[in-house]
């Protein structure tokens, strides 16, 4: 037998026995799922690339229940009791497959640290995004939605009847305003998206989530990995070089200036000067953290903003609840204050609606069971499983929510299951995640959404444009891929300044 034969024997021998192994000595055997996902993970990752993972998984406990196999070591949880017993432990850690840095960046950044190194990061970035911080974020988040109002004035025409109205994609705007705001938060400068009515060229590479996707699957084959820098296209490492880079400069700009206001840095700059060297991030940590925090803290807000838009287009009535609450609140745009807007209950119904059936985040939170094991939603597991709650299932099974697929902020007016929604599972909805590594800027988050969402809506009256393209918008939000987070379409609306 030649050497290349026995070669292929021995692999093709490797292969079955490790089929073997996951099928029936595995310790996760007993476990049901797919046949192709319980011998490997590349189907998952293939359905992953292919933008259907959670619409997959969905199907999936659907057909096998709550507890299911996605991958020969991995589990995926529609229990709610899985969100308790996961994410409140620091210890459960990403996998390192799905927390990377960008190539040739040795600072860690928050998704990519490990234990110790993440926990200082949080404790550095803590006072930056704390209830107080947040309250004094609030004249620049409001700067840039006043910007947004008056690009969105001069989008406005008469119409023949006396009245102004224009046709705008929301969904580009409401981008322009989140990237705007997170960037002069984060680096001192903003994108200039609302001043020049042009993405920045930055955003596309920041949001090139599927290329980030293409990278997390090729970590998954450690051979692959190692050849990495070989075969990644210079022309995409400049670009993302570039930004880095930028980052720095605008970083140094900033710390050189006389800060007018309250942002990340001052609070992180004030951080450093007052606590141990070993407990200070670096120039490199801060650059690294605060590219994530751009990233995380923008296109998330998109998404559940655009959410918002599309279902209250399709449903006029709740959009006239909506306008009807916030115009009988205030008397003029100026008494409108983040402070007033977190205790008007169908403003916070409609998007806890929106991050329930537009989640900005719909793929599984997977992390990694510590050493000594661990019991999941009454399963005990050892060392090393991949365990995950599928948000998406989640958010969308009628055991948990009653008529999940519809759109109805009232479900959110009871605190609690009600007549018309027997099912409301409070324990199953956690759309910003908890625990040491839950979403850093939670509060940044319901500001930034409420003040957009209520100001846009107290100066306009908006609708679906005439004709076919507006209707199918509104219609697909289903219908758009997910790599990561949404792949989101155009959403044109008619704009009309209320009377
Ligand atoms: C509606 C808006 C948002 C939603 C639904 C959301 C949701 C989430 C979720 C689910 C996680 C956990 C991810 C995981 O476990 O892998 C997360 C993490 C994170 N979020 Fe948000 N987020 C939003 C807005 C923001 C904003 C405005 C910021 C910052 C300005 C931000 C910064 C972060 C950061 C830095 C992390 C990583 C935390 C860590 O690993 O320690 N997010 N977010």
């Amino acid at each position: 037998m030649g050497f290349v034969q026995a070669a292929v024997g021995a692999i093709v021998v490797y292969f079955v026995t490790k089929a073997i192994y996951n099928l029936y000595f595995h310790p996760l055997s007993r476990y049901p799922g797919p046949l192709l996902w319980r011998l490997s993970q590349l189907p998952q990752l293939v359905v992953m690339l292919q933008g259907v993972l959670p619409f997959r998984i969905k199907e999936l406990h659907d057909k096998y229940g709550d507890v299911i196999r996605v991958g020969p070591n991995e589990l995926s949880f529609v229990d709610s009791r899985a969100w308790k017993d996961i994410y409140p432990r620091k210890d459960f850690l990403r996998p390192p497959q799905w927390g990377a840095r960008p190539p040739g960046v040795e600072a860690h950044n928050l998704i990519s640290a490990p234990l110790e190194i993440h926990s200082r990061f949080r404790k550095a970035l803590a006072p930056a995004f704390s209830e107080k911080a947040t309250q004094e974020y609030e004249p620049t988040v409001r700067k840039y939605i006043d910007k947004l109002l008056v690009r969105l004035d001069e989008t406005l025409k008469p119409d023949g009847d006396g009245n102004e109205e224009g046709v705008a994609d929301i969904f580009q705007w409401l981008n322009f305003t989140t990237f705007d705001i997170i960037g002069d938060l984060s680096w001192g400068r903003a994108f200039h998206c609302l001043d020049s009515t042009k993405e920045h060229p930055f955003i596309a590479v920041l949001l090139h989530f599927k290329v980030a996707l293409i990278a997390t699957v090729i970590k998954h084959f450690p051979a692959l990995d190692a050849l990495m820098p070989y075969i990644t296209p210079a022309s995409a490492l400049n670009m993302l070089h570039n930004v880095i880079k930028t980052g720095q400069q605008r970083i140094q700009e900033r710390k050189e200036s006389v800060a007018e206001k309250k942002d990340v840095i001052a609070y992180l700059t004030q951080y450093n000067e007052s606590c141990v060297p070993e407990a200070r991030m670096t120039d490199e940590e801060i650059e690294q953290n605060t590219l994530t925090i751009i990233v995380a803290g923008s296109e998330t807000l998109t998404t559940a903003l655009t959410g918002a838009f599309h279902y209250l287009l399709m449903e006029n009535e709740k959009l006239g609840i909506l306008s009807e609450e916030i115009r009988s609140t205030f008397g003029s745009e100026e008494q409108i204050t983040g402070a007033k807007l977190a205790g008007l209950p169908y403003l916070n119904a409609v998007l806890s609606e929106a991050l329930r059936l537009c989640p900005p985040l719909p793929d599984s939170l997977r992390r990694r069971v510590p050493k000594g094991g661990a019991t999941i939603a009454g399963h005990t597991l050892h060392e090393g499983v991949t365990v995950a709650t599928a948000c998406w299932s989640q958010l969308q099974s009628a055991s948990h929510f009653s008529e999940p697929e519809s759109f109805a902020p009232e479900r959110w007016l009871h605190g609690g299951p009600s007549k018309t929604f027997p099912n409301h599972d409070a324990k199953a909805f956690y759309p910003f995640s908890l625990g040491p590594h839950g979403c850093l800027g939670q509060s940044l988050a319901w500001l930034e959404m409420r003040m957009i969402l209520a100001l846009l809506v107290w100066r306009y009256d908006f609708s679906l444009p005439l004709g076919s393209a507006g209707e199918k918008a509104a219609n697909g939000w289903r219908a758009q891929k997910i790599y990561w987070t949404w792949e989101k379409a155009p959403l044109l609306v008619r704009i009309r300044r209320a009377t």
